[in-house]
């Protein structure tokens, strides 16, 4: 079976000002795979991913996308099939489910294949809805753009488990259909049930990564490492 790969970052470093905040990062992400960033707050899985966007420009290294140098710009990357979830919730409060999904090139109907709960929610503003049902017009919108690379930024931030669940879920089932994703998440343990690869990121680099199966075990060590690197507790 070949294997496509949709994303190879390699050496890469990105940051702000010019001062590198991610260094020499190797990346890569193939077709229906789902890439996990994990890591502390402060490690850098935002800026990788804006880096990967193209909203930040590469201080060094590369990025490589659908086999040829990736176009400069969040823009030109977009068109060329990356969709991007960002941290803010991204739906415009004011406008209805309905006119959500129509601005932009999303496809409706796909999105609410994908989330059915949207559907008697057509007519409701945006922003009366509840944190759970703005993620899955936001993820049902980006989905419903068919990008092949999915770059996804806390999804599930603040919100109950089942709706985390229901959230990645989706995320593992676009993958299925042969998107590639690339998903930072807070939930560990919910993120590696759907995750295909894993980094963990300290600091700005990588200080683990593998196919789940093999890092699974470390879960527990991952998650200690995020206290540690947050320090200790005051009382
Ligand atoms: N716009 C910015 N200008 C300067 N430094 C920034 C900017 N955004 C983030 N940083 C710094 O870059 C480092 C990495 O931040 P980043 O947001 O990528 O981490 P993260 O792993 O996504 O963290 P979190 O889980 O808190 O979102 C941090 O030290 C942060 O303070």
């Amino acid at each position: 079976m070949t294997v496509t790969v949709l994303l190879e970052a390699q050496g890469l470093s990105a940051g702000y000002a010019g001062r590198p905040v991610v260094k020499d990062l190797d990346l890569s992400v193939t077709q229906g795979q789902v890439v996990v960033l994990l890591g502390p707050n402060g490690a850098g899985k935002t800026t990788t991913l804006l880096a990967l966007a193209g909203e930040l420009p590469a201080l060094q290294g590369s990025v490589a996308l659908f086999g040829g140098p990736a176009p400069a710009g969040l823009h030109r990357r977009a068109r060329s099939g990356v969709g991007f979830v960002t941290e803010e919730r991204s739906v415009f409060m004011e406008m209805t489910v309905e006119e959500n999904l129509r601005v932009g090139r999303a496809d409706a109907g796909q999105a609410l294949e994908l989330f059915p709960e949207l559907r008697p929610l057509l007519r409701r503003r945006a922003g009366l809805l509840s944190g759970g049902e703005q993620q899955m017009l936001t993820l049902g919108r980006a989905l419903a753009r068919t990008p092949r690379l999915l770059l996804i930024d806390e999804l599930s931030l603040g919100l109950a488990p089942l709706v985390v669940a229901r959230l990645l879920t989706a995320v593992r089932a676009a993958a299925d259909d042969g998107v590639g994703v690339v998903l930072v998440e807070q939930h560990v343990e919910q993120a590696m049930r759907i995750a295909d690869h894993v980094y963990v990121m300290q600091r700005g680099a990588v200080v683990l990564s593998g196919p789940t199966a093999e890092v699974a075990d470390r879960v527990a060590e991952i998650e200690a490492s995020y206290l540690e690197a947050a320090g200790p507790v005051a009382s």
